[in-house]
C-alpha cells in the first residue's frame, strides 16, 4: 500500500533528500520519462497560516520558465496535501558549497553570480520581486547551474498597482506619501533584491555575511547604517560592485540594467549578461510527436492539450521530455 496513492504509476518515489520548513523533498522518478524529480510534499493540517505562502509559490512558479529557476513541473493537490514535483537539482544548496570551500575566488563567484542576477532580471521582467534571496535558496544541477528556488515570499507589485491606484481612488486622505509616490514606491518593492544580492556577492566571495550579531537589534542597527567590513583579499572590483548592492538608500542602489553590464560581471566574459530566458514560446515539434504517438492523438490536439499548461501529468511529461532533448537524450516515453 503506497503512502502517496495520488503518486501511484506516476512517480517512483524514494528517499527523502531534504525537509525545509513545512515540507519534505524526495527524489523521485516521473514513470514515462525515467527523469529525475524532486517531489515537495506539504501537509496542509500542519501549514496553517503559511498556506497563502504555498498559493504564491505555486502561482509564481507556473509563470517563471527560465534555466537559472527550479521548474515546476506539475502541481498535486489533495485534500489533506500539496505535492510540487520540480526540477532535480543533484548538487544541493550553494550555501553547501560555498562552506565545503571556506570561500570562492572571484572567477569562480563571478560565474555564479552572473546566473543569479540573471535569473533576478527574469523574475523582475515577469513583475515578481523574490524578496528571500539567500545561498540556502540556490540550488546546483548537475552542471553547476545555479537554480533559485522557494517563491513562498515572492511579490507581484505589478500587480498591486492597481490596488494601490484603487486606494488612491478611495481614499486618498488616508494614502501614505509613499503610495503617493507610487512609481517610486513600486520600484522600492524590487530593490530589495538587488541588496539581498550584495549580502549574497559578499558571502560567495568572504565565506561570512557582511551584517552578522548574535544580538537581533544590534544587527538591525548594522543593516540600517550599512556598516559592513571589506577583507583585505577583496579586490578594489569586487569592493565597488558590493559597495553599489548594498546602498541603504533604495535609490541610490544599482540597478538591474546597470548590474547587467557592470564591469566586474562582464569581465573576461566582455559580453552583457544574457538574462532572457533560453526556453522558447512555442512548443517543441519532437516532444510533441512522440506524446501524439503515445496517446494516440493527432499533433494539433495534442498540442491544443499542452497549451492549456494545466501542470497535470500532461504538462510533466512534456517538460521533462524537453529536458531530456536539451541534455541530448532521445526524446522517447518509456
Ligand atoms: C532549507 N531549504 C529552505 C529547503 C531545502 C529543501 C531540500 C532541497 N534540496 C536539497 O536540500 N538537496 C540536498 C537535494 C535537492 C535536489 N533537488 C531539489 C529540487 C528542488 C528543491 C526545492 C525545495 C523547496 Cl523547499 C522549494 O520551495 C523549491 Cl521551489 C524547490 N529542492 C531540492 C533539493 C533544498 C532546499
Amino acid at each position: 500500500m503506497s503512502l502517496y496513492p495520488e503518486l501511484k504509476g506516476l512517480y517512483h518515489l524514494r528517499e527523502t533528500i531534504g525537509s525545509g520548513g513545512f515540507a519534505k523533498v524526495k527524489l523521485a522518478y516521473h514513470a514515462l520519462t525515467g527523469e529525475k524529480v524532486a517531489v515537495k510534499i506539504m501537509d496542509k493540517r500542519t501549514l496553517g497560516a503559511e498556506l497563502p505562502r504555498v498559493t504564491t509559490e505555486i502561482a509564481a512558479m507556473k509563470e517563471l520558465c527560465h534555466q537559472h529557476i527550479c521548474k515546476l513541473f506539475q502541481v498535486i493537490e489533495t485534500d489533506t496535501r500539496f505535492f510540487l514535483i520540480l526540477e532535480y537539482c543533484p548538487e544541493g544548496e550553494l550555501f553547501d558549497y560555498i562552506v565545503s570551500k571556506d570561500r570562492l575566488n572571484e572567477a569562480e563567484a563571478r560565474i555564479f553570480f552572473r546566473q543569479i542576477v540573471a535569473a533576478v532580471a527574469y523574475i523582475h521582467d515577469c513583475g515578481f520581486a523574490h524578496r528571500d534571496l539567500k545561498p540556502e535558496n540556490l540550488l546546483l544541477d548537475e552542471d553547476q547551474n545555479i537554480k533559485l528556488i522557494d517563491f513562498g515570499l515572492c511579490a507581484k507589485p505589478k500587480g498591486g498597482m492597481d490596488s494601490l491606484l484603487a486606494t488612491l481612488c478611495g481614499s486618498p486622505a488616508y494614502a501614505a506619501p509613499e503610495l503617493i509616490a507610487g512609481r517610486q514606491y513600486l520600484a522600492n518593492l524590487f530593490q530589495v533584491d538587488q541588496w539581498s544580492m550584495g549580502v549574497l556577492l559578499y558571502a560567495l566571495l568572504c565565506g561570512f555575511l557582511p551584517f552578522d550579531d548574535e544580538n537581533i537589534s544590534q544587527l538591525y542597527k548594522k543593516i540600517k547604517n550599512g556598516t559592513y567590513t571589506s577583507p583585505e583579499w577583496l579586490s578594489e572590483g569586487s569592493k565597488e560592485i558590493i559597495s553599489q548592492l548594498l546602498q541603504v538608500d533604495p535609490k541610490r542602489r544599482i540597478s538591474i540594467p546597470a548590474l547587467l553590464k557592470h564591469p566586474w560581471l562582464t569581465k573576461s566574459f566582455n559580453v552583457p549578461i544574457e538574462w532572457q530566458s533560453k526556453y522558447k514560446k512555442c512548443l517543441d515539434d519532437d516532444c510533441i510527436t512522440e506524446l501524439a504517438v503515445h496517446h494516440g492523438k493527432t499533433r494539433g490536439q495534442m498540442e491544443e492539450q499542452i497549451s492549456e499548461w494545466k501542470y497535470d501529468y500532461m504538462t510533466a511529461t512534456y517538460f521533462l521530455l524537453l529536458e531530456k532533448k536539451m541534455k541530448g537524450k532521445p526524446v522517447r516515453l518509456l
